[in-house]
């Protein structure tokens, strides 16, 4: 069975008429947006926030209607997938390079519902290296920060290249020995000078939809 496209499509649920909907990024959401994309053309009215370019386009192609900060005033949901999420609904985001957009509309919606195969679900956060974006100037210094901190950062590269984010950063992919103290780490990495935004999303996902044992779609709230 396709996983992602259970847990993905089963977050349009969420969805209603006349809704801003913030449009996360990766393979999960992908069938989100198919989906939304199908109900769009069935006659649903909403207006989309994308997270990044990848997601702007598909909307595009899919038709459905996109807004940007300036044209809302709020926004009601955002859907968006995960790296890993633990008990209580703590995430790591950014696999995709896109936490920083990802952040700001998780921050700025009333709901944010986390879609995420049971393939995601960890007891303690941190077996997945946490993405955190840097600004290119100085990066060989704001490394050396996050190892001061613990942290083992490995610049990611496409092709050779550093891999730059929509907003034109780095990423530095970095494991830690610990993550036991998720909601410290997070603010720590954000002092660092350099540092734009981590992908440690604590505390900010009010819906977790994954499949149960039976491969069913299953819901949890915040606690
Ligand atoms: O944070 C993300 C992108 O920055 C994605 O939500 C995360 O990487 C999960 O992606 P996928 O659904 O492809 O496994």
């Amino acid at each position: 069975m396709n996983e992602k496209k259970a847990v993905g499509e089963k977050a349009t649920e969420f969805v209603k008429d006349g809704m801003v909907v913030g449009l996360g990024t990766g393979s999960t959401m992908f069938y989100t947006l198919l989906k939304l994309g199908q109900l769009v053309k069935e006659g649903l009215s909403i207006q989309g926030i994308p997270t990044s370019i990848q997601t702007a386009e598909l909307a595009k192609e899919l038709n459905i209607p996109l807004a940007g900060f300036k044209e809302i005033e709020k926004i009601d949901l955002a859907i968006d997938g995960a790296d890993e999420v633990d008990e209580n609904l703590n995430l790591i985001k950014g696999g995709g390079g896109a936490l920083l957009r990802e952040k700001i509309i998780a921050k700025a919606a009333n709901q944010f519902i986390v879609v995420a195969d049971p393939s995601k679900m960890v007891k303690t956060l941190g077996s997945f290296p946490l993405p955190v974006e840097i600004v290119p100037f100085g990066a060989e210094m704001t490394e050396k920060h996050l190892r001061e901190l613990g942290g083992s950062p490995a610049l990611r590269r496409v092709n050779g290249e550093p891999f730059r984010t929509d907003n034109g950063h780095f990423i530095l992919d970095c494991i830690f020995p610990s993550l036991a103290q998720p909601q410290e780490l997070e603010v720590s990495l954000n002092k660092i000078p350099g540092v734009v935004e981590n992908g440690l999303f604590i505390g900010m996902a009010d819906v977790l939809i994954t499949l149960n044992s039976d491969h069913q779609p299953i819901l949890y709230r915040k606690k």
